[in-house]
């Protein structure tokens, strides 16, 4: 299968009314409905048990469902043979699951071999993969699982989950396990590949900051696998739907919306009487508010300048930042 999206009508995933009740009682997941488009990347979020790596299993059917239907591409899922299936999706979890035995190389050529490749075109493939993932394979090809770091560990799970060409990628706390400056750089990784591959991919983190940074679209989940809000992460820090969703989001709700809004022109005060030496930096208008609002703060002049590219466009104060925040609740609220 592929990962160009293509271009039918329906979702790439489609959950209809999907319920699981474990043997034991347990209702881990009720009633959940949830479609995500292609190439979009949806965040599930929630507190510990919610039924968040529930749901991720019963995509690719490592969990049978009890109730509900689960389509990709428009077909159902429990209507294909379980292994086909879990090789055309793509899947990385916390604890990487690299062979230890196997070189680099090895690990990632896996799964192209199980379809039946050459050993050579795998082994090209691999190292393509490798070095997508920023991992040089003249160095690290070679090498066995045990002589990575635990961030290096993981680049390789991502790119042997993709080595398959999956057009659905599903990730269970990938980057759970590594130190938090580690993780930063894999999530900006990720989000660049997710952005060149163009696979769909549904993200499990407990981390709502992580959820915020890198989805298209947050569900956060409640206990017993309800769904709480579905939505953009500047609507869901903006007009959380419930109180649950609120406190999850949390009281430093109000600084993660400046890192989902954008520099807008419109908030910018015009550069007329502002001398060169009044500015301090200059940022891009491709930055978040937040990055923005840390330049603005790094000195003491109280503006900067914002550029389009070589032009100014005009003046960052601490007012435009407020009045952009303002605006783009006052937008969510009109296209409610
Ligand atoms: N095999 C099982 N048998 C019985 N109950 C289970 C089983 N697996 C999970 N559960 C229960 O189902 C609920 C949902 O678990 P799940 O692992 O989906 O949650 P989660 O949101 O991914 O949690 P975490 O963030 O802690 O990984 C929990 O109450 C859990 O204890």
């Amino acid at each position: 299968m592929d990962a160009t999206p293509s271009t039918g009508a329906h979702p790439m995933i489609r959950l209809s009314g999907v319920g699981k009740t474990y043997d034991d009682g347990t209702v881990a997941v009720q009633e959940l409905d949830l479609e995500v488009a292609r190439g979009e990347l949806v965040c599930l979020v929630g507190p510990s048990g919610c039924g968040k790596s529930t749901t991720l299993k019963m995509i690719n059917r490592l969990i049978e469902p009890s109730t509900g239907r689960i389509e990709i591409d428009g077909e159902d899922v429990t209507a294909k043979d379980p292994v086909q299936l879990r090789r055309s999706i793509g899947y990385v979890i916390q604890q990487v699951g690299l062979f230890p035995h196997q070189r680099i190389l090895a690990n990632v050529m896996t799964v192209p071999l199980l379809y039946g490749e050459s050993k050579a075109i795998a082994r090209e493939r691999g190292r393509e993969l490798l070095d997508l993932v920023g991992l040089d394979p003249a160095t690290y090809a070679d090498r066995y699982p045990h002589q990575l770091s635990g961030g290096q560990q993981q680049r390789v799970g991502v790119a042997r989950a993709l080595a398959a060409h999956p057009p659905v990628l599903l990730m269970d706390e990938p980057f759970g396990a590594v130190d938090p400056v580690v993780r930063t750089r894999l999530q900006d990784e990720f989000l660049r590949l997710h952005d060149e591959l163009g696979v769909t991919v549904v993200f499990v983190t407990h981390d709502i900051d992580e959820a915020v940074r890198l989805g298209d679209r947050v569900a956060v989940f409640a206990a017993g696998g309800r769904l709480a809000q579905f939505d953009t992460p500047a609507r869901l820090l903006g007009r959380p739907a419930d109180d649950f969703v609120a406190e999850f989001v949390g009281s430093t709700s109000g600084l993660r919306r400046l890192t989902v809004t954008p520099l807008d022109p419109a908030h910018l005060e015009p550069l007329d009487g502002v001398r060169g030496g009044d500015l301090g930096d200059a940022v891009g208008l491709d930055i978040s508010l937040g990055d923005a609002l840390a330049v603005l703060l790094r000195d003491d002049r109280g503006m900067i300048g914002v550029r389009d590219g070589a032009r100014f466009v005009g003046v960052l104060t601490p007012n435009g930042v407020h009045q952009a925040l303002r605006a783009a609740l006052a937008e969510m609220d009109a296209s409610a």
